[in-house]
């Protein structure tokens, strides 16, 4: 057991902040220049000024849960609670950042092992205290804000020291993990055997496996290695109405598969406690390089043309011309010039960085998936740039999240939103949503950046991601983004999904309605009804309270 995870409150992803990647003097000339950024500097309020509100856990309720992890693992202080208010979106970012008002638990518990999330589970339906399972806490759809709902208390239901690699089988290729466990310590336990997950999501280095499990994430080689959904063999969930195990073997006929109800319930039907996950061997080989379209169009299509020929790299990330652009300038004016000169003599005026990256066992094999891929992408127009830029992306992989501590501390509104469709409506939904932000963050003739890409294709569509970035609004930040976000959601509403893998939260619940019907509601309510019947699993979030 690696040890528990001190949470403070967090005003990025990173307690350093801005300091672990700062904006060069050309980044932020350029965002001055491009969104009227102010001169001024916007650091977050000192935390010391911010104070929780004080607990309502009932001393009975306290003393209980306490005779099942033991005194010190129930903890009311106002810093163990305030660690554990609410997410990492822009929204939960700024408010405390700011110091406007956001809910704060009323307590931490911190179970050991699956037994006593059971239990913790059982103590709290007796006390009627809601329950939000909280892994990684980096949710950026509100899906750990501690809200109470009709509860008179709420905890935070901390899994991190559930971070066990319970077993290995080499053979089947399975790896039982508990839930606390953060993706970074997984991949070094299984290389160690050989292995890995595969599973690298921006959030990686703070995401937990139950995190990835409960919102069904997608990392950066889903293409390769699968959506999160499609490692998972099986699960072992507490609810109040007792322990949940799901998948025996790796498909099955019997009946519908209840996996996929648990996979992506969100803390909603019950806390998963571990995960067996399928595993591959580690790669020998890797390689990454770029290549550049010219315009959003003849992008898609080349991707489109690998995902329905099979033979798509394990990384495949599509940049629009916005995003190319930003990537260009945040990486400095004079290369970012030479580059575009280079490209125009190619013909490319409108550039779209393609970047693509695979895993292999041997040399034969990488070279053979290589020229696989290369190949499909004759007869679409393209300028390769080779492995520099690729391996550049590869090691700024994680990086985007402490980028984003620097925007936040010179007073940009940074955020991202992410949907799928289908590919003949990617383009749609791509202009209805584009249009949207642009619409609602235009503020006094000043249009905001909104960049996109494609990082995770499928033989029938694609996820498009959006990252916006608009000179805050000082008096209203949150405000802001949240008509932003609605307008988005309703250009999205109909044309594609509401959430690729950011999962529904609280923040998506307006559109699940429209989304799965009215009939998928009362399946969902219904499936609560039996395993949660008093509704204090994780209130507000994927499930609407019954009207
Ligand atoms: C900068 C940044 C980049 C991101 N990039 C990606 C990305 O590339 N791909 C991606 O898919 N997501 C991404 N996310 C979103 C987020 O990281 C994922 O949703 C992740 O899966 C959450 O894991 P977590 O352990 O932090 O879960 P938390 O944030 O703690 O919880 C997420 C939800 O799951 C529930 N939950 C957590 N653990 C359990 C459990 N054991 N049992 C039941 N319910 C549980 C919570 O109650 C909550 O509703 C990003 C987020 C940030 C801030």
């Amino acid at each position: 057991m690696s040890g528990l995870i001190e949470h403070t409150l967090r005003g990025g992803w990173t307690p350093s902040g801005a300091a672990a990647a700062p904006l060069s003097a050309h980044a932020l000339r350029w965002l001055r220049q491009r969104i009227g950024l102010a001169e001024t500097t916007t650091p977050a309020v000192p935390a010391s000024l911010l104070d929780a509100p004080s607990s309502a856990l009932p001393e009975a309720a306290r003393a209980d849960l306490a005779s099942v992890v033991g005194e010190q693992h129930v903890r009311t202080g106002a810093a163990e609670r305030l660690g554990r208010a609410g997410g990492l979106s822009y929204q939960d970012l700024v408010r405390r950042r700011d110091g406007l008002a956001f809910a704060v638990p009323d307590g931490v518990v911190l179970p050991a092992d699956p037994a006593q999330v059971q239990q913790v589970l059982e103590c709290c339906a007796r006390h009627d205290i809601a329950v939000v399972p909280f892994g990684g806490g980096t949710s950026v759809v509100g899906g750990v804000a501690a809200l109470r709902g009709d509860k008179p208390a709420v905890l935070a239901l901390d899994l991190c020291r559930l971070d066990r690699l319970v077993s290995v089988d080499p053979v089947s290729r399975i790896a039982v993990v508990q839930a606390g466990m953060r993706a970074p310590e997984l991949e070094s336990l299984l290389a160690a055997h050989g292995f890995t997950l595969g599973h690298f999501p921006q959030s990686y280095e703070r995401a937990t496996i139950g995190g990835f499990a409960a919102t069904r994430s997608a990392g950066q080689a889903s293409a390769g290695y699968g959506r999160f959904e499609d490692m998972v063999q099986g699960v072992r969930l507490a609810t109040p109405a007792g322990e949940w195990r799901l998948g025996a073997a790796p498909a099955s006929a019997a009946g519908p598969d209840l996996r996929q109800l648990a996979v992506g319930s969100e803390g909603s039907l019950g806390v998963i406690t571990e995960v067996a996950l399928r595993v591959r061997p580690a790669p020998e080989r890797s390689r990454y390089e770029a290549l550049v379209f010219d315009d959003w169009q003849s992008g898609a299509d080349a991707v489109r043309a690998l995902a329905q020929s099979r033979v798509l790299a394990d990384v495949t990330r599509l940049s629009d011309v916005d995003e190319t652009e930003v990537q260009l300038e945040m990486s400095g004016g004079a290369k970012a010039g030479a580059l575009r000169t280079f490209l125009r003599a190619r013909g490319i005026r409108r550039p779209c960085l393609l970047v693509l990256g695979w895993d292999a066992a041997s040399r034969e094999e990488l070279k053979q998936r290589r020229e696989l891929t290369l190949a499909a992408l004759r007869g679409h127009r393209h300028v390769r740039l080779g492995r520099a830029p690729g391996e550049a992306w590869r090691s700024h992989r994680f990086s985007g999240p402490r980028q984003r501590d620097a925007l936040l501390d010179r007073g940009v509104c940074v955020e991202t939103l992410e949907t799928a469709t289908n590919w003949a409506g990617l383009g749609e939904l791509r202009s209805a949503v584009r249009t949207a932000l642009v619409r609602t963050l235009t503020s006094r003739g000043r249009a905001p950046v909104v960049m996109c890409h494609v990082s995770h294709a499928y033989e029938t569509g694609a996820s498009l991601y959006f990252t916006v970035l608009a000179a805050r609004d000082a008096d209203d930040p949150v405000g802001q983004w949240q008509r932003a976000k609605r307008a988005a959601g309703d250009a999205i509403a109909g044309r594609g999904t509401i959430t690729h893998h950011h999962a529904v939260g609280a923040d998506h619940l307006p559109w699940l309605g429209e989304e799965i019907g009215a009939v998928g509601e009362v399946v969902l309510a219904a499936a609560k009804n039996a395993v949660d019947p008093t509704g204090i699993l994780n209130p507000g979030k994927l499930i609407a309270p019954a009207r």
